[in-house]
């Protein structure tokens, strides 16, 4: 089956500094792929190319089947992007801004219903300016979705959400990702690529340095595991790459429970930061 992003040998330079350098990249319909990498390292650049906002250099792209730098309106119809600021319709109240999004699509989803998706019904009248971070992102999301995208652009989507509007986001993304739509999101919250992407890529210096589940990413789930407990003496831990052996066997030493016992695998933080540092 196609893929619902293809890209080859992306490159794209700005003046001496080269953001993308060569970068392939997969994403399969119905996922959520996200991309990782540090500051710098080329996620925009390509995200922004992949959307037919900027023009690349040198590559293939190939998004729902179409070359983005000749987007017609039909392939932009299938294509939803949450962009950040809605700042040049501040006297419009929520519910406008939305009903006004949707006149641009030919298969809109009822305003009301993607309004409450997101959150936002107590809102609905309140003039978008006086809305608070948190609460204007949900409105970037409900006018990136209104459109029913089959393929979804996410940047950063959570950054200034408070940590309950984080989990209600990420129900929103599951919802979308289980009624079909693909989402390429970017992100700089480990623990929100690992909650939603079936994939993650690491970009780092504008190349896609691996891509893999989040669960195994690093060959994290072969990394050797950490058994810490407790003697008299304080702590001590011991790395182990048959932890279940070892803790029996402090099972048995200790004729029972183990004091404070703990086993632990490298976290994807753990494993993208050993990454990019040596890449760097
Ligand atoms: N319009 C531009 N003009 C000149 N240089 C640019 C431009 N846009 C990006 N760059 C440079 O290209 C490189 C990649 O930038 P890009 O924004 O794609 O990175 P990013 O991975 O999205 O970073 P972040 O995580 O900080 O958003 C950087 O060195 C950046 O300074």
């Amino acid at each position: 089956m196609d893929s619902a992003i293809s890209v080859r040998g992306l490159r794209k330079s700005y003046g001496d500094t080269t953001a993308v350098a060569g970068l392939d990249l997969e994403v399969r319909h119905g996922e959520v792929f996200a991309l990782l990498g540090p500051n710098g390292a080329g996620k925009t650049t390509t995200v922004e190319i992949l959307e037919g906002f900027r023009k690349r250099d040198a590559g293939e792209v190939r998004v729902l089947g179409h070359d983005p730098t000749e987007a017609s309106p039909g392939w932009r119809a299938r294509v939803g992007i949450v962009l950040q600021g809605t700042g040049e319709f501040e006297e419009l109240t929520v519910a406008e801004v939305v009903r006004h999004f949707a006149g641009f699509y030919p298969n809109a989803a009822d305003p009301d219903d993607v309004i409450d998706r997101v959150g936002l019904t107590d809102k609905a009248k309140s003039r978008t300016h006086t809305l608070s971070g948190g609460q204007k992102r949900r409105l970037d999301v409900a006018l990136g979705i209104v459109g029913r995208p089959e393929l979804l652009f996410l940047d950063e989507p959570t950054t200034g959400f408070d940590p309950a509007a984080r989990r209600e986001f990420w129900q929103l993304i599951r919802d979308l990702a289980g009624a079909g739509t693909t989402i390429l999101l970017t992100t700089h919250y480990l623990d929100e690529a690992e909650a939603l992407a079936q994939r993650v890529g690491v970009i780092a210096a504008g190349q896609l340095i691996e891509v893999d589940e989040p669960s195994r990413l690093g060959d994290r789930s072969n990394a050797p595991a950490t058994v810490s407990w407790r003697t008299p003496d304080g702590w001590q831990s011991e790395q182990s790459a048959s932890p279940t052996a070892l803790v029996a066997e402090l099972a048995a030493r200790f004729g029972g429970e183990v004091p404070g016992l703990t086993v632990t695998r490298p976290t994807l933080e753990d494993v993208y930061l050993k990454m990019i540092g040596e890449k760097a």
